[in-house]
């Protein structure tokens, strides 16, 4: 019997197992797929184990809904900092370990609110009008008209299994100016489908879209996904992305049970 809690940042949503006995074996793709089928399984965008750390607070062990270990995932990161105040592991601030590196949060009081900071990015490349850029996952970001309209998962699908990003994967958002930021969506490498939100995929907009109009200093860029809103808070000095924070809402909607 595997005891599970059910996340979501934005929509984007989230298995937790408190694996810090190390009783479940995390390495079975086709267990972990199946627990996130939306018909056969609980459902979700990905899943994540908190495991203990011998230097942080604790580890975050993440997987895409394929069942696939992956690279990080920013709302992942936010969630799994809600489930560790809710096991009592943290309490309004962390250090945690996740597969690109140590990570800095702080949560809400209340539990359901979370900043967490993002790594570093100099990087930023261009695929013709797209730029391309690794914000922990790599990102494909395209600024398009009617965002809102647009067939997110047939283009994104497209793009993200060309000839150049076949073999690796990269996640594919769609930008539009929208208020003081910006609408995105975004289809996502491991759940291959679009998702609500993606944490990731809002910070390379985010910077990317600093990049393309020229902005430096300390900035601030709220963005709408499908199923929220998202902020996000950097430096650029024109060169290098630095004190780059995702924040957002982390909430947890249930938990349960499940034989397997
Ligand atoms: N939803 C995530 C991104 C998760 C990783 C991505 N699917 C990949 O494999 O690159 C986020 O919030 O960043």
């Amino acid at each position: 019997m595997l005891h599970f809690y059910k996340y979501q940042g934005a929509g984007n949503d989230f298995i937790l197992v408190d694996n810090r006995e190390s009783a479940v074996n995390h390495r079975d793709e086709k267990l972990l797929s199946y627990l996130c089928n939306r018909r056969f399984g609980i459902g979700a965008d990905g899943i994540m184990f908190l495991q203990n750390h011998a230097e942080y607070d604790f580890e975050m062990v993440y997987y895409n809904a394929d069942g696939k270990p992956s690279s990080m995932c920013g709302n992942g990161g936010r969630c799994i900092v809600a489930f560790a105040k809710f096991l009592g592991v943290i309490e309004t601030e962390t250090e945690f370990m996740a597969v690109d590196g140590p990570h800095y949060a702080k949560i809400s009081a209340a539990g359901d609110w979370v900043s967490l900071q993002m790594i570093d990015v100099e990087q930023v490349s261009k695929d013709a009008d797209a730029y391309v850029l690794n914000t922990g996952s790599p990102h494909y970001v395209i600024l398009a008209n009617d965002v809102k309209g647009k067939d997110v998962y047939t283009e994104g699908y497209a793009i993200r299994n060309n000839d150049t990003y076949r073999a690796e994967g990269i996640n594919v958002n769609f930008v539009e100016a929208k208020g003081r930021g910006y609408f995105v969506r975004t289809f996502e490498r491991g759940v291959e489908d679009e998702t609500y939100a993606c944490g990731t995929g809002v910070t390379a907009v985010a910077l990317a879209m600093a990049k393309h109009n020229n902005q430096t200093g300390n900035l601030t860029t709220p963005i709408q996904v499908l199923g929220g809103e998202l902020n996000i808070r950097f430096n650029y000095d024109g060169n290098k992305f630095t004190d780059v924070f995702l924040e957002g809402p982390a909430l947890q909607v249930f938990k349960g049970e499940i034989e397997c």
